[in-house]
């Protein structure tokens, strides 16, 4: 992207969604590709699977983080186990060290 771009959108892999609207999830990880999200604007989310939007997000603060430094706080700002979390990331992003934790407030 373009880095003078601010992003206004985001997507989550649907499985995550219900997570995000009960505020048991606040933060997700992302790569340098996603590293962008300005604190203070906020973003429209929607569905990666079908472009469903479902809510507004504030964005908090973006942090550069190494999987390696991965730990149970992360973890539970996931709603998920440490083991859990870094399987997905593992996933989702295949060898990549160097991540970003951004941390979001639920708009409506
Ligand atoms: C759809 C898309 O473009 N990308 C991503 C990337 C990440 N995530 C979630 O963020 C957390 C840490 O990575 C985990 O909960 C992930 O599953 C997501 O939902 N969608």
């Amino acid at each position: 992207m373009n880095s003078q771009t601010i992003p206004t959108e985001m997507t989550f892999f649907e499985r995550f969604e219900a997570d995000i609207l009960s505020g048991k999830k606040t933060i997700t990880i992302r790569d340098e590709a996603e590293s962008y999200y300005v604190p203070g604007t906020q973003v429209k989310v929607s569905t990666f699977e079908d472009g469903r939007e479902f809510c507004i997000l504030a964005i908090d603060s973006v942090e550069p983080i190494l999987f390696s430094e991965l730990n149970d706080f992360h973890a539970q700002q996931e709603n998920m186990t440490l083991e859990q979390l870094k399987a997905v990331i593992q996933e989702i992003y295949p060898g990549i060290e160097k991540l970003y934790v951004v941390s979001y407030t639920l708009v409506e």
